[in-house]
């Protein structure tokens, strides 16, 4: 499924746009992830390949502990039909930014290297499930099934399910996870989407945050991919991978505000890998700074709001390293409030966070290099601490 993620694992790698910001020690953990690709495992050389099935194992949950930790009336959404989309998640009351929308538990997950046909170990992990279980799997949707197979054969059936896991899963930590009911989120470009997924290793669950606040009936949108492409990238990608044509509020928007979008779009990936020249000490620290305010405002103008706590987060370590503890503190601050929205208060981030906020000086980053005043965050939405 969708790359889900948002954020920062775009930052890291990902997303598949690869801005790669500071990778600092204590901002590890990634939020919404990126769709993981069981196609990729399997193609990798035999030599690369470092897990057995064997040895590895298979990491199989229960389903009744889902159904038992969360019940349908629980959650703020319905799944329906939408047309031209499949099956949708809609929101049944005004959501709040930040508040969760769901937390699953995987119908199962497998290590994210195998050896044996990717096809045949999915059938042998669904021969272990209950009925129940296996009925929800195949529930899930699926594109790319190649033609010419005969239902009822083994090989119709291996690839039946690899299109599925294919279609739906995501990362989980060091595997890769089937959640059934976060596998109904369709995807939405740049500001379209308002929903981003995280895995959290400490519960073993996906948290899926409400990223914008979401009227009632609006749907839940997640991302697949890194949307800070242009149109056209994204599309293709979309096409290819997830096979439909994206036709979500950005992509649909007309050809003169469509390409005021990929400028925007573009100009904040080419300004994350400016702000990553820091590392390198390519640039000061106030100039990072003012490329982080940068991204942030231009970010204001497309609606695009991910990956803001890890923006701020960074700066707040350079603001630490360069021993600026105002500059450090109110980074740290911004960085806790989006953080909130995007993973959660109870994420592991936003508890890094409010450590820095109370005591600046114990920043691992803190005074690592020479001593240097930045402004603070400068362009900020209403409402920003
Ligand atoms: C992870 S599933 C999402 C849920 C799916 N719609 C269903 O019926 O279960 C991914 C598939 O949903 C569809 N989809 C997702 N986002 C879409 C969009 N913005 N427009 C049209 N189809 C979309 C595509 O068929 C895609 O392969």
């Amino acid at each position: 499924m969708p790359p889900f993620a948002s954020a920062s694992e775009i930052v890291r790698k990902r997303k598949h746009g690869g801005t790669a910001l500071l990778t600092p020690p204590s901002q590890t953990s990634k939020p919404a992830g990126k769709k993981y690709k069981l196609w990729d495992v399997v193609l990798l050389p035999k030599a690369l390949i470092v897990v057995t099935l064997l040895a590895c194992g298979i990491y199989l949950y229960s389903i009744s502990s889902i159904h038992h930790s969360y019940s349908t009336n629980s959650v703020p959404f319905r799944i329906v039909e939408l047309l031209g989309k499949g099956k949708g998640v809609i929101a049944t009351r005004d959501i709040r930014q930040g508040e969760i929308i769901l937390r699953e538990k995987p119908l199962f997950v497998v290590p994210s290297s195998i050896t044996s046909s990717p096809g045949a170990l999915l059938l042998d992990l669904l021969s272990g499930l209950t009925d129940k279980q296996e009925a929800s799997y195949y529930d899930l949707s699926y594109v790319n099934l190649p033609q010419g197979l005969h239902p009822g054969t083994r090989a119709y059936d291996e690839a039946l399910t690899l299109a599925i896991f294919q279609t739906n899963a995501v990362s989980a930590g060091q595997n890769v996870g089937i959640f059934p009911r976060m596998a109904r989120l369709n995807h939405g470009c740049s500001s379209a989407f308002n929903a981003v997924y995280t895995w959290r290793e400490r519960e073993g669950a996906i948290v899926v945050h409400a990223l914008k606040p979401i009227k009632e009936g609006e749907e839940l949108l997640t991302t697949y991919t890194d949307t800070k492409r242009p149109r056209d990238a994204r599309r293709q990608f979309l096409q290819q991978h997830y096979g439909f044509h994206c036709g979500c509020a950005v992509c649909s928007l007309p050809t003169d505000l469509s390409e005021v979008s990929d400028k925007r779009l573009s100009a904040i990936s080419e300004l994350y890998q400016r702000f990553s020249a820091w590392q390198y000490g390519q640039v000061s620290g106030r100039e990072a700074e003012a490329v982080a305010n940068e991204i942030w405002a231009i970010g204001e103008e497309e609606g695009y709001w991910s990956e803001r706590g890890r923006l701020a987060a960074d700066v707040a370590w350079v603001a630490a390293a360069h021993s600026d503890a105002a500059a450090e503190t109110a980074w740290a601050r911004l960085a806790l409030r989006w953080y909130s929205y995007e993973l959660g208060a109870d994420s592991e981030q936003a508890e890094e966070m409010r450590k820095i906020v109370a005591r600046p000086e114990a920043h691992p980053a803190w005074s690592s290099r020479h001593s240097e005043s930045l402004e603070g965050p400068w362009q900020r939405p209403a409402g920003d601490v």
